[in-house]
């Protein structure tokens, strides 16, 4: 298997602030990665540490195999699109294309002029006057002509209307199957990249919650509903995730860490869809009693 990015011990802190604290990473080449958590889980700080633009305190990060931002030829393999997709507000969608050109060795011109008339974009337009879905697609062409292995993209829909947030996320994905690119994607919208992502990374106070290929994840997961006495005999080789206590009733969200049967007391055990696993994982991560919330606000930034 082909790392895209390994990550032993990754650590950032600014100044005594934790940005981002002990994330042990392996994200696979070929994956769409969704990078989620709530306001300030470190989701920034990471896909800065991975496109070198902030160096670890400590721990070490390899991004295709070597430091991040290490050489031209390292950075020319990266596409990355900040958070609020950033364009040239005096400059025209020709402009861009032009400067694309200029600054990229590995530049696809005929890709960057197909995928701009095919989102009817007009080359003389200034992009400061483009909506926020057009700048969208115009930050996502250019940073898929340059050809890149890996493309991060810093909530690049958070600011989109839904059908533009549909839209984006198509070509995105056109562009995946076209290009056998990487991607990482961060964002609160867990609707969203539950129809596009294969990988998941989930951070939540600075730390990596939960990480892994979905379906994996999805396959161990179950929600489990017992009398508090069959919760607590539950056996070995299941970790709680969260619980939920009404009356003599308990709901809990567990991980099977081995083969061990599900108990037959929980003859109504369930598989969860992501949503609900990443929501259990945050409720312990903003609540470690256990005891579900669902007012909690960092949960709510996700839902
Ligand atoms: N330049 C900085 N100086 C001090 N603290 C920072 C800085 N950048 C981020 N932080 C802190 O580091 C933590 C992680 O922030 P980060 O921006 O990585 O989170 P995030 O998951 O991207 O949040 P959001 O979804 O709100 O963009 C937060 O507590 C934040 O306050």
């Amino acid at each position: 298997m082909t790392s895209v990015l390994r990550a032993d011990g990754l650590t950032k802190h600014y100044g005594r602030h934790p940005g981002l604290v002990e994330a042990d990473l392996d994200i696979p080449a070929g994956r769409v990665v969704g990078l989620v958590g709530p306001n300030g889980a470190g989701k920034s700080t990471l896909l800065g540490l991975t496109s070198g633009l902030i160096e670890p305190t400590s721990g070490t990060i390899e991004v295709l195999g070597s430091r991040p931002a290490a050489s031209g030829s390292q950075l020319a393999r990266v596409g990355f699109v900040a958070q609020d997709t950033p364009v040239y507000a005096g400059l025209s969608v020709g402009d861009h294309l032009r400067l694309g050109a200029r600054l990229n060795q590995r530049w696809d011109e005929q890709l960057a002029r197909r995928r701009i008339a095919q989102v009817g974009l007009d080359l003389s337009q200034k992009a400061g006057r483009l909506s926020g879905g057009q700048r969208a697609q115009l930050a996502l062409t250019i940073a898929a002509a340059k050809r890149p292995e890996l493309l991060i993209f810093d909530e690049p829909v958070a600011a989109l209307d839904p059908l533009a947030r549909r839209q984006f996320l198509q070509h995105l994905m056109e562009f995946v199957s076209e290009l056998e690119v990487t991607v990482i994607l961060s964002s609160h919208l867990l609707g969203d990249l539950e129809r596009v992502c294969d990988h998941l990374v989930l951070l939540a106070s600075a730390r990596v919650q939960l990480a892994g290929e979905v379906d994996d994840l999805l396959s161990t997961h179950y929600r489990i509903v017992g009398s508090r006495d069959d919760v607590a005999h539950l056996p070995p080789g299941f970790d709680v995730i969260s619980a939920e206590h009404r009356g003599r009733q308990s709901t809990l969200v567990v991980r099977r860490t081995d083969t061990t049967p599900i108990p037959r007391s929980f003859a109504n055990a369930e598989r969860l869809d992501l949503e609900e696993m990443v929501l259990a994982y945050l409720t312990r991560a903003t609540d470690p009693s256990g005891a579900a919330s669902h007012h909690s606000p960092a949960l709510e930034t996700l839902r």
